[in-house]
């Protein structure tokens, strides 16, 4: 039984302990602090006691303050292990006891992801925590730990060996997996995202090895809260949650999408600063309409059809209301890769009661306008006076197009009903228009403008004449040789995007674009591409991809204590985005800044989102921080290693 002073241990789980007895500790003498230390009620005795992290209140504040939790709500904690660590929701309160927390030592500490440092241990640490003999002599520093990770991860030729290579480490030594993510994110992100993440998920249950995240299928239903209470951590603040019926442009894989709130976590927490145990990925499982994985002996997941209406619904409903009941309504839900027969629905319902937002329909839409925002600086005009012709009109692609509208609208004053008029759109039945009206599903309604039928892209392309061809359609190759020489011969810089994911998926490759626009085109594309030579010239592509936006919209969304989302945060977002394109980037026919700048560029869209919560009322930490980058900055995670005394 554990106990945190009399009291059952897993109704204290913030301290996120599995085992041992907890004692606490009142602060000793400030500045130093003690909170509890962990007492073995096991086998190996006092061995077990653990980690006493002792660090003075300033140094939690200054080095680690995640955003404060806020006096009334639930997971407002008397300090908790994440605050030693540097991990956890800070408090301002300075009433409130500061607490250190023992955890493992000895043999489990070296297997527990959270503490572990591997050879990084020190000799002290060796003798204070048990650790003797059962490392090598060495002790090594993080960097020297990462440049060895590096170069193993470098040998493998295979992409999903480096992802494989890398969720190990995810699971060993969690502060080293995002310290390389972090220093090596340029190099890494295709490694844990688009595309290799597309490739993890078709494979998903055959490479599976540990659980990453919570599993909530239809044989949960009627106990999702007793599921989340199963989670290690309980002060989450993100959660990603999919139900897997449309994974990237790879159709329904079904719970082998959890590789999708996995990866997006990982870069809410590399790219966003989020501490890695507020995250929580979940995959929905309501069955998969995938013959080959039902068919499939490794599948991981129920081997049904997709439960659809009722039973559908009161299973999302069920999690939505558990969710809320359990971290408060301040917790930020991520919807991901749903379909879209699902995604627009699940955003209206949801939008009004809690903190959500749909990543491929809002997030996709923020990145997408910062940069046509960028574009314009190279190819002249204001949003108003282009013309968008889209491919695909789902999620994405109309997600996209509202907000195009909706800016276009504020910088015109005319109607969005008006702006709207110069995007259109090319679905798998051809361009949408008037004639199409009955049937027509509700989110393409507002695209369906005046013309004659036209069937497919390129004739569309001829008949409309855009500025701005924007690939979201999921079908890859469909920028043909005749689609984007047609582009070229009435735009001196044609806007290209293919957006689709993974690199399969893409309408066209960045080679492609540069070739048959001779050198013209304004490429980005949503997974990346190697830069490009064209008749002696190289080419570097930027990636329009929402990991741009989502990692420091909810940064902002966290640190304001904000408990809705609204449109506006998400042309802040943009314009924060944008704002960070530099001459020189657009000069090499870059849209988007280098990802190695992203914890910045986050911080600052952190702080744009942040203001115009506070801006609207719907910010809930009050007051207001004086300087919101700085904030913002102070608040993100570090994977540096702490001193364990
Ligand atoms: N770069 C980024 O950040 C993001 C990229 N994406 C990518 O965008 C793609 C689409 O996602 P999403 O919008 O959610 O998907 P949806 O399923 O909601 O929409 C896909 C749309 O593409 C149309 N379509 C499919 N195949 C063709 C084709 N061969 N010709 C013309 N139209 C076609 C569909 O037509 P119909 O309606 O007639 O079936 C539908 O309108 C995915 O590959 C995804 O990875 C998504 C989010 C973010
Ligand atoms: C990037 C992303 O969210 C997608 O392709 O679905
Ligand atoms: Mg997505």
């Amino acid at each position: 039984m554990l106990s945190l002073n009399g009291t059952s241990f897993l109704d204290n789980s913030l301290y996120g302990v599995s085992r041992g007895v907890v004692q606490q500790h009142r602060r000793v003498a400030p500045p130093m602090v003690v909170v509890a230390s962990v007492r073995s009620n096991g086998r190996a005795g006092d061995r077990n006691v653990s980690v006493l992290v002792e660090t003075s209140l300033k140094e939690i504040r200054d080095a680690s303050p995640a955003p404060p939790a806020d006096k009334d709500s639930k997971s407002k904690v008397t300090g908790g292990i994440g605050d030693v660590y540097g991990e956890d929701t800070a408090t301002e309160d300075q009433s409130i006891t500061p607490w250190t927390v023992s955890v493992a030592s000895g043999y489990p500490l070296l297997r527990d992801p959270h503490y572990n440092k591997g050879l990084a241990f020190t000799e002290k640490e060796k003798d204070a925590h048990y650790l003797r003999g059962l490392l090598p002599p060495v002790v090594v520093s993080q960097e020297l730990q990462v440049k060895k990770m590096m170069a193993n991860i470098r040998q493998y030729q295979v992409p999903l060996q480096r992802y494989m290579a890398m969720m190990d480490l995810q699971e060993r030594n969690e502060r080293l997996f995002y310290k390389l993510l972090i220093d090596h994110v340029e190099e890494l992100l295709p490694v844990v995202y688009t595309p290799t993440v597309g490739e993890a998920c078709q494979k998903y249950g055959t490479i599976f090895r540990q659980p990453q995240g919570l599993f909530i299928s239809l044989k949960e239903k009627g106990k999702i809260l007793e599921v989340l209470k199963n989670w290690p951590q309980q002060k989450i603040q993100v959660i990603v949650v999919t139900d897997g019926e449309r994974i990237l442009g790879l159709g329904d894989l079904g719970c082998q999408g959890m590789g999708i709130p996995v990866g997006k976590l990982s870069l809410y927490t590399a790219l966003g600063g989020i501490r890695p145990s507020a995250c929580l990925p979940v995959t929905i499982d309501v069955g998969t309409n995938n013959e080959k994985l039902l068919n499939d002996e490794f599948y991981i997941g129920l081997r049904q059809r997709r439960a659809t209406g009722k039973e559908y619904a009161e299973l999302i409903d069920e999690f939505m209301s558990a969710v809320k009941q359990t971290y408060g309504e301040k917790v930020l839900i991520q919807f991901e890769d749903f379909a879209n027969h699902n995604a627009f629905d699940l955003l209206a319902k949801y939008g009004p009661t809690h903190l959500v937002f749909n990543d491929d329909i809002q997030g996709t839409a923020s990145v997408v306008l910062a940069g046509l925002i960028a574009a314009l600086k190279l190819v002249g005009g204001t949003l108003a006076e282009h013309t968008f012709l889209f491919l695909g009109a789902g999620e994405a692609g109309t997600g996209i197009a509202e907000l195009i509208a909706l800016e276009m609208s504020k910088q015109t004053g005319a109607p969005v009903d008006e702006t709207r008029k110069k995007i259109w759109m090319v679905d798998s039945k051809g361009l949408i228009t008037r004639s199409r009206m009955e049937g027509l599903q509700h989110f393409k309604r507002p695209w369906a403008h005046e013309h004659e039928p036209v069937t497919n892209l390129v004739d569309a392309v001829k008949a409309i004449k855009p500025t701005v061809l924007i690939g979201s359609s999921g079908a890859g190759r469909t920028f043909t040789k005749e689609v984007v020489e047609a582009m070229a011969t009435f735009n001196e810089k044609p806007v290209v995007l293919a957006l689709s994911n993974p690199t399969s998926q893409s309408e066209c490759t960045a080679e492609e674009a540069y070739m048959w626009s001779e050198g013209r085109a304004i490429f980005a594309s949503g997974s990346p591409f190697d830069p490009v030579e064209y008749d002696g010239k190289v080419y570097a592509s930027g990636q329009a991809n929402n990991a741009y936006i989502f990692p420091g919209l909810g940064l902002g969304l966290i640190i304001s204590g904000a408990i809705r989302v609204h449109d506006d945060m998400l042309l802040a977002a943009s314009e924060a985005l944008a704002a960070q394109v530099t001459e020189e980037n657009l000069e090499s026919g870059l849209i988007y800044p280098p990802f190695s700048n992203i914890r910045k560029i986050s911080a600052k869209i952190a702080a744009d989102v942040a203001a115009k919560a506070y801006e609207l009322g719907l910010a809930t930490r009050l007051p207001q921080p004086e300087n919101l980058v700085a904030y913002a900055e102070s608040c993100m995670y570090s994977p540096a290693y702490r001193c364990y005394r």
